[in-house]
């Protein structure tokens, strides 16, 4: 299934030879030694013996190991190898195993190891399919973590550099990639907390959102080890209210998740299996009756997304939610390498084009940070750097060739173009804006002069994209509900609150008036709440700033818009929507800020 091959810049590594699939069991291997956790000096002499005493082939193995420290003699040398080549094996000890130690590693790794203590084996199992001549990888310190903790570790402990495609992404994708793991980490630190078994009485809708963040999440990094951790949680948060469907569900989840990555034949995989044939004996069930079902009660609905909507209770969940815009989302917000060419029309974007010309059929932008600007022979011209932070250019063909919209645009502040498509030019792609045609952008059928670049497809705002990217993820925490229930800015308390900021409308606080709200030397405490969560939202965590962009009509219809649902082509400022409008125009309780 795999050989042994020299890689470029990592020594050897080990390759598929044929096409392996997800789920097989790669190699099984047992260690030829072992080293406690600590090694004392004896254990370091007994690993000198223990080595000098392998079979002539098998010492000849150990010894041509890779080290990634300097040794100047034998002990140290073996104790190198130990070092850069052991897996963790029974009471944490190190194991070398000959075949096993010779895999590298990815952060974005195809394959798994672990120690499968029944077996006394290193195993190692395809977490996806491999192609044949593709690179076998694991990751030697699991998922969840941010690139530079990432490369420090590995530079610490294993001396070099990682240059997987998870580490080689552009620094927007990788910072957008980072802010969402940081994310995760935090929801995941929700479930860290309270005590075992009742921990999922309080707010169960809203645990199961955060599970459902979380093991999205992880289901796209392909890290099985967090996903099944996820489901159990999810599973034990089902049955505590008795939702034995669910439970099951879930609880099958995680049992897929653990043997994809350990197979079924190791003590735990066994449990689980025991506990899914009756999910009710869980400690945590019934300890409500709040979402009671049976097992009969698992749809037998097809559909993948109906299944998941079901499985996550969301019906609710998608009707109260109405700020939802993912900047990140590359089928919508777009780099110059993402756009659809013109005159190629792109299904995906345009209507039927049989006719040879063609309407959008979804919203779709290009974004850029303009970093020059230059008008040589009277046409304007800016160098913008992408979404993807590719630089390429944005160049005004029309009958003005620009001037008469060049005062619009300045050095680093970002544009937006609706509907732009790629053009080639001798510089490589280019977005290019040709007059009503708009940025080979065309006109669709709807007639706005260019002139009018105020009311068009094109739009500055006067930031950079990052720190459009930043407002998003704060918009995303603070200006959207979740099933009714919103996070404090300035505390990060969850609960219904009802006290918006009264500049922007958006970033919601502390404050419940009750009937017997409390009054303290004539002073509503629930109003000296929210004005310290306001001030601290406002000085400490710089609403101010944001306060001041979420004003502009452009930027806040950027994340109000509802882009997904496609009614026709749109202009800026982008029109609110339906039950956007009551985010957009009710200020309700306007306090003295
Ligand atoms: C357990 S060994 C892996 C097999 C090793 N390449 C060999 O030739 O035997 C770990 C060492 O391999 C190298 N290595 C592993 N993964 C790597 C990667 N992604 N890039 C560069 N070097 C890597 C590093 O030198 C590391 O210290």
């Amino acid at each position: 299934m795999f050989e042994i091959r020299d890689v470029d810049g990592k020594g050897k590594g080990l390759f598929a030879t044929q096409p392996i699939l997800k789920g097989t069991c790669i190699l099984s291997e047992t260690p030829v030694l072992t080293v406690p956790a600590s090694p004392s000096l004896q254990d370091i002499e007994d690993l000198w013996l223990h080595v000098t005493h392998l079979p002539d082939e098998q010492r000849q193995a150990f010894e041509a190991l890779s080290t990634c420290h300097p040794y100047d003699n034998n002990f140290t040398k073996y104790l190198n190898i130990v070092r850069t080549n052991s897996y963790s094996v029974r009471d944490g000890a190190g194991g070398i195993c000959l075949v096993a130690s010779r895999i590298n590693h990815a952060c974005d790794s195809n394959a798994q190891h672990t120690w499968n203590d029944r077996l006394g084996k290193i195993t190692v199992y395809a977490l996806r399919d491999i192609a044949e001549n593709e690179e076998i990888t694991t990751n030697y310190m699991g998922c969840g973590r941010t690139r530079q903790e990432r490369q420090a570790y590995l530079k610490k402990i294993y001396k070099f550099d990682c240059a997987c495609e998870l580490c080689s992404l552009p620094t927007a994708l990788n910072e957008a990639a980072d802010r969402k793991l940081l994310r995760t980490r935090k929801l995941w630190s929700y479930f860290q907390v309270g005590d075992g078994h009742t921990r999922h009485l309080a707010n169960p809708l809203q645990r199961l959102r955060r599970l459902e963040e979380i093991a999205q999440h992880w289901a796209e990094l392909g890290s099985s080890t967090q996903m099944h951790d996820a489901n159990l949680e999810a599973a034990a948060l089902a049955l505590s209210h008795s939702d034995v469907a669910r439970g099951s569900v879930f609880f099958g989840r995680a049992y897929a998740s653990y043997i994809l990555a350990h197979g079924d034949n190791d003590q735990i995989a066994r449990d689980l299996r025991a506990r899914l044939q009756d999910v009710t004996k869980s400690v945590c069930y019934g300890q409500s009756t709040r979402w009671q079902t049976s097992i009969d009660d698992v749809p037998s609905e097809k559909s993948p997304d109906i299944f998941e909507m079901w499985l996550w209770k969301k019906e609710r969940y998608r009707s109260t939610t109405t700020l939802s815009v993912d900047l990140q989302d590359r089928s919508t917000f777009l780099g110059i390498g993402g756009l659809p060419t013109e005159g190629l029309f792109d299904l995906e974007y345009h209507q039927d084009a049989s006719i040879g010309q063609s309407n959008p059929k979804r919203h779709w932008c290009f974004m850029g940070e303009i970093k020059d600007m230059a008008t040589p022979k009277g046409q304007l011209q800016l160098m913008v750097k992408d979404i993807d932070n590719h630089v390429t250019g944005i160049f005004f063909h029309d009958r003005h060739k620009g001037a008469n919209v060049s005062r619009l645009f300045k050095k680093n502040e970002t544009v937006v173009v609706l509907y732009a498509q790629r053009a080639d030019s001798d510089a490589g792609p280019v977005v290019k804006v040709t007059g009503t045609n708009v940025v080979k952008v065309r006109s669709y059928s709807i007639d706005i002069p260019f002139a009018a670049t105020e009311s068009s497809i094109l739009q500055s705002f006067p930031f950079p994209i990052k720190s459009i990217l930043l407002l998003q993820d704060r918009v995303r925490e603070y200006a959207t509900p979740h099933d009714n229930l919103r996070t404090c800015h300035g505390c990060a308390k969850e609960g219904s609150l009802s006290q918006k900021c009264n500049g922007c409308g958006l970033f919601w606080y502390c404050h419940s008036v009750r009937q017997s709200d409390p009054v303290h030397q004539g002073v509503d405490v629930n109003l000296l709440l929210f004005q310290t969560c306001q001030v601290t939202g406002w000085k400490d965590k710089d609403h101010q700033t944001d306060c001041k962009m979420l004003k502009n009509a452009n930027v806040r219809s950027l994340f109000t818009f509802k882009w997904h649902e496609f009614k026709g082509p749109v202009r800026f400022p982008l029109p609110p929507q339906d039950d956007n409008v009551e985010e957009l125009t009710n200020r309700a309780g306007k306090m003295a800020f």
